[in-house]
């Protein structure tokens, strides 16, 4: 799914008026009746409805949703918030419709509202272009302070939240639902703004479908669609060689779980052999512990190079594809290591944990990373590697510029992991939970990341599937598990179920 900015949602909206064509009266009456359907739906008729508008379009939203929860015999109360001089047209329009408005021109003018209810909160949508000052950003404070006793839900955006720049410390309604218009907005896919859009429902308007599919922009969201289309069945006469042998480098005394974890993941994801390098103190662990894996393993008490028969970091190459950072440490000998590896090999590999704590050490190692490599950081490692920033908009933007520059996929970790690919486009992917934020979840990613790469997905397939088949797996687990008791290695388990899930 195409993530547009507020100028192209305004520009679909004038596509829609001119080529459907419709009224776009009639585009806010559209859009308002799936509201007010929603709204009905979820929370029914008995409890009243507040409807905060602005004097925008936003606004006509809002005052249209009144009108016809109204016409449908529920108890609605309605404000106009007078944050500026003039109502847009629709919204005078809609105003002479349903005149039966409360008006606010003032803080002290804020209602009591004594009642348990509906707060509908649609005062600013995508035209919001400046934060929220004065008395109007008080009125979304008085909204928030009312949030324990009533539901918040807002039309398209949580006013004073902007689409696509940062609102950081800007006043904000903090909703429980947020009924966006046909369209994911970027704020909502961003940590900093998890507290504001609470649950995203996506409601279709009938915004025409040419301009969609034709309009160019950088941010996407997988869906199911995309998936589908990456998918490879694998083939009937396969044999484990037609599935490439993977190289897991992983773990150090006392971190072999994560080469346990991102090894059973490898395999789980379908690479056909998995060798696995280990320290000799993680042998038997290994070998007992995933059988199916071969082991290599390094004289050190990490990844060294002083590697024994049969394996010589030489023979690296030979492998379709590596795996390397969950747990190996930062040891110098282990940096010396990764860097004879990278001299080494020339296709596509999967960087996480201490190899890219390594890479933050020695920066001189990133134009090493052979093209298109996939990078795993979360948030810190990834401020270790590239550096702070003031805000998560600036952070996507780095991120963006930095897998353009040195021609790499970079996945940043998070509720909505955003993927940067070398030709600057960045996806996001929507599977997962908070179940997951637990040790060795990321062990498992690489594990996943690795086996694809080695069965032949190119890089950018393999990453927008691993993250998903990763995020889906953590979806299933907890259905029998829940969040609060799900480890990493549930999410192993269940690739199962995640593989059967997009092969239906
Ligand atoms: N997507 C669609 O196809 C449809 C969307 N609809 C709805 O329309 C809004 C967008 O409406 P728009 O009128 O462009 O903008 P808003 O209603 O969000 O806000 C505009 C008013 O807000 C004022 N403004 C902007 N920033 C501030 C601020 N920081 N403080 C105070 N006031 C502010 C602005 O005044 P200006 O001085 O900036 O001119 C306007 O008065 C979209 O979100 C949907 O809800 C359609 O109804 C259906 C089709
Ligand atoms: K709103």
């Amino acid at each position: 799914m195409k993530i547009l900015s507020a100028q192209q949602i305004r520009e679909a909206d004038a596509y829609t008026i001119e080529h459907e064509p419709v009224s776009s009266l009639q585009l806010m009456e559209r859009a308002a009746a799936e509201c007010a359907g929603w709204l009905v739906h979820t929370f029914g008729e008995a409890l009243p409805y507040y409807i905060f508008c602005g004097m925008g379009n936003n606004g006509g939203d809002g005052l249209v949703i009144a009108r016809l929860l109204h016409e449908a015999g529920l108890s609605v109360h309605a404000y106009m918030v007078h944050h500026s001089g003039k109502p847009s047209a629709d919204n005078a329009a809609n105003q002479e419709r349903f005149p039966d408005v409360y008006h606010i021109h003032a803080l002290p003018e804020f209602p009591d509202l004594p009642e348990a209810g509906i707060i509908v909160d649609a005062i600013f949508g995508t035209g919001l272009s400046r934060p929220v000052e004065g008395w109007t950003a008080g009125i979304l404070h008085k909204l928030n302070d009312l949030g324990t006793k009533h539901t918040i839900v807002s039309i398209d955006m949580p006013s004073g939240l902007m689409a696509d720049q940062s609102s950081l410390h800007a006043p904000c309604v903090h909703a429980r639902y947020t009924l966006s218009f046909e369209f994911y907005k970027l704020a909502f896919l961003l940590p900093e703004n998890a507290a504001r859009a609470g649950s995203v429902e996506v409601l279709r308007i009938g915004l025409h479908p040419d301009y969609t599919a034709t309009v160019q922009t950088p941010y996407h969201l997988t869906d199911g669609h995309i998936i589908r289309t990456i998918y490879q069945p694998r083939d009937p006469f396969a044999h484990k060689g037609t599935y490439g042998h993977a190289l897991v480098i992983a773990g150090s005394h006392g971190k072999m779980g994560a080469a346990i974890l991102a090894t059973k993941a490898c395999l789980r994801a379908g690479a056909g052999l998995v060798s696995v390098h280990v320290p000799q103190c993680g042998y038997n662990i290994l070998q007992s512990t995933v059988p199916e894996a071969m082991c290599v393993t390094d004289e050190e008490i990490t990844f060294s190079s002083q590697f024994h028969e049969p394996f010589r970091l030489h023979q690296a190459p030979e492998y379709a594809a590596i795996g390397i950072g969950p747990g190996i440490g930062t040891h110098t000998a282990t940096a010396g290591a990764l860097e004879k590896l990278l001299q080494l090999y020339h296709k596509p590999m999967v960087l996480d944990a201490d190899a890219l704590n390594i890479i933050s050490a020695y920066p001189a190692l990133l134009a090493k990373i052979p093209e298109d490599s996939i990078l795993t950081p979360h948030p810190r490692e990834f401020e270790r590697l590239f550096g702070a920033t003031d805000n998560q908009f600036d952070r996507l933007r780095l991120l963006s510029a930095k897998a353009v520059e040195l021609r790499l996929y970079i996945l940043l970790k998070g509720r909505y992991s955003a993927m940067a690919c070398p030709d600057g486009a960045v996806y996001f992917n929507p599977t997962g939970n908070p179940g997951m934020a637990t040790g060795g979840s990321g062990d498992v990613l690489t594990g996943i990341l690795t086996g694809l790469l080695s069965q032949g997905y190119a890089p950018k397939a393999a990453l927008l599937l691993g993250a998903w088949l990763h995020g889906l797996a953590g979806d299933q687990a907890v259905i029998d598990i829940s969040e609060e008791a799900l480890v990493a290695e549930d999410i192993v388990y269940y690739l199962g179920q995640a593989w059967l899930n997009i092969q239906k």
